[in-house]
């Protein structure tokens, strides 16, 4: 991607309080802009939330990232409470917002849309909303097209974005231009960790430049792979999916002599899709993902296991995650990666089977392998009912938060409370599956699988790259 002159970086907005109380702020276009007028919340006003006692999120309102706590534990680490304030930082017929959808498809897009377009409609009455075609490089290379609710109505029912996305093509100082161009003075951004990254960047140049215009993230990947938050819209749909190919893989995998039903499942650095799938199921006998490095030959190898599995039951099925084992793969064939810079994987389902059928056919045990490779399925489906509420909460907490003139934030569920949270917590690291957590012990202890482990691992070196102990996401 273009890395245009980096804007110096605005200092994190941490606030002590006693107790040990931290608020790890987002920042406000007063920050660099004094004296903006404000407006009473025109949502005061609104029939639908009148009856509502206290509607209003108290200004010292806040949530805490860790919930499970000793009795003289500090007070800790706070996010901001998000949702409506009294006072609002923008005219409604002064806001011109726009939409825009990056990196890969994942199911609720359409749903976010949808419902910052409404809530921007509907609670504020705003009425210029420009949806940014194809991603980034929609800002400076594509078209535009103006939002409604009506437009938007029925937007939700499909897989998708109707923005278009892309990847790469992230241009700072071209997106800033096009914005300031524009008039636009609302930026609501959907996409995953680069995503995020990126509207950091653009946050940073619009203050740089002084303009009063708010930045709003909305967090989104099937990966689950963005830190702090509970967990990304679309994920539960994305498993919910995935269960329509593991169930495949078992019935076929019952129906033939010693059959192995092997599924592959998106995961690019992080498992969660392939272990929640395999939790939900209880058919999987062996669940691969890559921070849980496996190896194939001798004791308490995979094709051990499959042997023994095989024996025992006839059949199994095995769920891969596409970024799992990948340093088992050809060391020959040079890495690349995508226009966004992440790493293009070589086909690990494709290797997996064919080492698979090879070691067997050299034991002369025959087996029976069906591959089933569901990749795009389970992230081109519409949302469910329960990532449809999500969503719509996400989208509702993002518009709230820039009608009050928050800025460089990213709309996230903390502890089951929506928060904003700063674009720093949210770009530092990538939240990825904790093999020493209970979790994984429930899967390994769901599946029976070998914990490939050899006897020199060490688990506390292997706690998963960037993942700190003492800030990684709680398992229940
Ligand atoms: N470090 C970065 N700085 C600026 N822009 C970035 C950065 N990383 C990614 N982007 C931009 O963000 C957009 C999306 O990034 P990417 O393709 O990595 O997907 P993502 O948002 O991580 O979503 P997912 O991985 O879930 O598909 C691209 O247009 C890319 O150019
Ligand atoms: O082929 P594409 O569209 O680049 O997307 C593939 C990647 O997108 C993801 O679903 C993340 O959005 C990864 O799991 C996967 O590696
Ligand atoms: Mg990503």
């Amino acid at each position: 991607m273009a890395s245009p002159a980096l804007p110096e970086i605005s200092k994190p907005k941490i606030v002590d309080g006693p107790g040990g109380y931290v608020l790890e702020d987002v920042p406000h276009l007063t920050d660099y802009i004094p004296d903006l007028p404000t407006y009473p919340n025109p949502l005061q006003d609104n029939p639908a939330y009148s009856v509502v006692k206290q509607y209003f999120v108290h200004v010292d309102d806040s949530v805490p990232q860790k919930v499970v706590v000793h009795k003289d534990d500090p007070k800790g680490i706070h996010f901001r409470r998000a949702g409506a304030r009294q006072k609002v930082y923008f005219h409604s017929d002064d806001v011109h917002a726009c939409i825009v959808t990056c990196g890969g498809l994942c199911p609720g897009l359409n749903t976010v849309v949808r419902e910052i377009v409404c809530g921007l409609h509907h609670m504020y009455g705003v009425k210029k909303v420009l949806g940014i075609d194809g991603g980034y490089k929609g800002f400076y290379a594509k078209n535009t097209v103006y939002l409604n609710p009506k437009v938007v109505n029925d937007i939700h029912k499909r897989g998708g974005t109707i923005l278009g996305t892309s990847r790469g093509g992230h241009d700072t100082s071209k997106i800033v231009d096009s914005i300031q161009d524009r008039g636009i003075n609302q930026v609501y951004i959907i996409g995953g960790d680069g995503t995020q990254r990126g509207a950091a960047l653009i946050f940073e140049e619009i203050r740089r430049r002084g303009l009063k215009v708010s930045v709003a993230g909305i967090p989104k990947t099937i990966d689950n792979d963005i830190p702090v938050i509970d967990k990304s819209f679309g994920f539960d749909t994305a498993v919910e999916e995935a269960q329509r190919a593991i169930n495949a893989a078992h019935v076929e995998s019952e129906s033939f002599e010693n059959c192995i039903g092997l599924v592959k499942l998106m995961g690019r650095y992080s498992g969660f899709i392939a272990m929640y799938a395999t939790l939900a199921s209880r058919d999987v006998d062996c669940c691969l993902i890559p921070e849980s490095p496996f190896y194939l030959e001798g004791p308490g190898g995979l094709f051990e296991y499959i042997e023994k599995r095989l024996k025992e039951d006839g059949h199994m099925v095995i769920v891969i995650a596409e970024g799992a084992g990948q340093e088992l793969l050809s060391q020959s064939i040079q890495s690349t990666t995508d226009a966004s810079g992440n790493k293009l994987l070589q086909d690990v389902g494709l290797w997996i089977s064919q080492s698979i059928k090879d070691h067997f056919s050299k034991q002369k045990m025959p087996i029976n392998l069906k591959y089933i490779d569901p990749t795009y399925m389970i992230r081109a489906v519409p949302s469910n009912a329960s990532d449809n509420v999500y969503c719509t909460l996400l989208a509702q907490s993002a518009v709230h938060g820039a009608m009050a003139g928050y800025t460089g934030f990213t709309s996230g569920l903390v502890n089951g409370r929506h928060t904003y949270i700063p674009f720093n917590r949210i770009i530092e690291k990538q939240n990825k599956v904790v093999i020493t957590d209970r979790m994984w012990a429930r899967l390994l202890s769901s599946t029976n699988q070998p914990s490939f482990l050899r006897p020199s691992t060490n688990l506390l070196s292997n706690e998963n790259g960037s993942q700190k102990s003492s800030d990684k996401k709680v398992t229940h």
